[in-house]
């Protein structure tokens, strides 16, 4: 039989023209890529438009384009910690701007020399780099968002445009969706699968799979026997936030706590017969999984994982916890018993309308290699250790 458009009640006559959330979305989606591509792309607010390209991706044919598209000489967008290092200030002041720019020497426009002052992991500056403070353009805060977004270091280069842009080849976006794009795709979140999965430990588990209208990866919830029928009867169940963590997950890394977690969490919600786990896909604390790994070498060279993230130019913790309450709330569950050792996550999942109805704790004993990562998040991230 044909496929008929008409006959998918999901289809209503004005499905052809995309409303102006579902455009947003898919401008800043695109946008990320482009960046992570090393393509320019247009940022636009107000009256201002700057042209940007990701100082990580950006090569000689990306910063030729650029050069073509922009009025002015191009500067180096920085996160605020990341600039301290390449272009120290002379006296110590504190930092109130989201970001800085500084102005290269001319003619050192070169890929190598702007990953080497985006990336305190990649090759040494070479001797006697002059980079020059000057006054970050406007939308800077919100060209380094996008960068993150794309799971890129938080360093573009950036000129106002030309003009008589666009052209259309080039990629346009609004600041203000840059800025809306992760609490907007939240609210987007639908189910598009599910499945019985039987684990070890919890033989009663379904897979659920969440997908946002951003073209993002998509979030899992794991449910251990009947969560949503304890939560339709006024109970609040077992669930836990887990982070993806590849290399403690699925490698069994003992850099970090996440693999005795997350199997700890599953075997606990089968012994309680009961129980959610929200798997994110916010990798690294939000981060990335190339990121964790810069970070982990900046570990390796003295740093702790919260200064590693912020010498990349990244916050301590970039998670969004938004997408597990949409995800918790289209289950049924809106109070739940928390398996957690840290307090910002009951914060933040309360801050989104989830009722805590306590908190259970969660620590596993250090492995001899992860005990200053435990450490650190005891002293710097609060964690409550019993
Ligand atoms: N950026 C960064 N992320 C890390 C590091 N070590 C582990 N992670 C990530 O941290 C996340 C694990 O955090 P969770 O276990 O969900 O949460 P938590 O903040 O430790 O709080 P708990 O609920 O008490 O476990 C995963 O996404 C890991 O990939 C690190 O050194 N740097
Ligand atoms: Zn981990």
């Amino acid at each position: 039989m044909p496929l008929s458009i008409a006959s998918d009640p999901h289809i209503g006559p004005d499905a052809a023209v995309p409303d102006a959330a579902a455009l947003a979305l898919r401008a800043v989606h695109r946008a990320a890529a482009e960046l992570r591509r090393g393509t320019p792309v247009l940022l636009r607010g107000g009256d201002q438009a700057l042209v940007l390209a990701a100082a990580e991706t950006v090569g000689a044919p990306g910063l030729a384009e650029l050069a073509s598209l922009v009025r002015g000489t191009p500067v180096l967008l920085l996160a605020p910690v990341r600039a301290a290092a390449v272009a120290p200030l002379p006296i110590l002041r504190p930092v109130q701007e989201d970001a800085v720019a500084l102005r290269l020497p001319p003619g050192l426009l070169d890929p190598a020399l702007l990953r080497s002052l985006a990336d305190p992991t990649a090759d040494r500056l070479p001797e006697g780099t002059r980079a020059e403070r000057v006054p970050a353009p406007p939308l800077a805060a919100a060209a380094l968002a996008l960068a993150k977004l794309g799971r890129l270091l938080p360093a573009v280069i950036a000129a106002p445009a030309r003009e008589g842009l666009p052209r259309p080849d080039l990629l346009s976006v609004e600041s203000a969706d840059v800025l809306a794009y992760p609490a907007e795709a939240a609210t987007t979140l639908r189910r598009v699968a599910e499945a019985a999965v039987p684990l070890e430990g919890a033989p009663d588990a379904r897979i659920l799979a969440f997908r946002a209208a951003d073209g993002g990866i998509e979030h899992l919830a794991i449910l251990i026997g009947k969560p949503e029928e304890v939560a339709a009867r006024g109970g609040a169940p077992l669930a836990r936030l887990h982070s993806e963590c590849f290399t403690g997950d699925l490698l069994g890394s003992l850099r970090c706590d996440c693999g005795p977690q997350l199997r700890g969490a599953i075997r606990r919600m089968g012994e309680a017969g009961d129980g959610v786990l929200i798997y994110l896909a916010q990798e690294g604390r939000g981060i990335g999984l190339v990121n964790k790994l810069r970070a982990y070498r900046l570990q390796d060279g003295g740093l702790d994982t919260l200064d590693a993230n912020r010498a990349l130019g990244w916050g301590a913790d970039e998670r969004n916890f938004m997408v597990a309450a949409t995800m918790l709330r289209q289950i049924g569950i809106e109070r739940v018993r928390l398996l957690t050792n840290n307090p910002e996550k009951l914060a933040s999942l309360a801050a989104c309308g989830i009722g805590i109805e306590g908190r259970e704790a969660h620590a596993f004993a250090p492995n001899g290699v992860n005990d200053g990562y435990l450490e650190t998040k005891a002293r710097r991230f609060g964690h409550l250790l019993a």
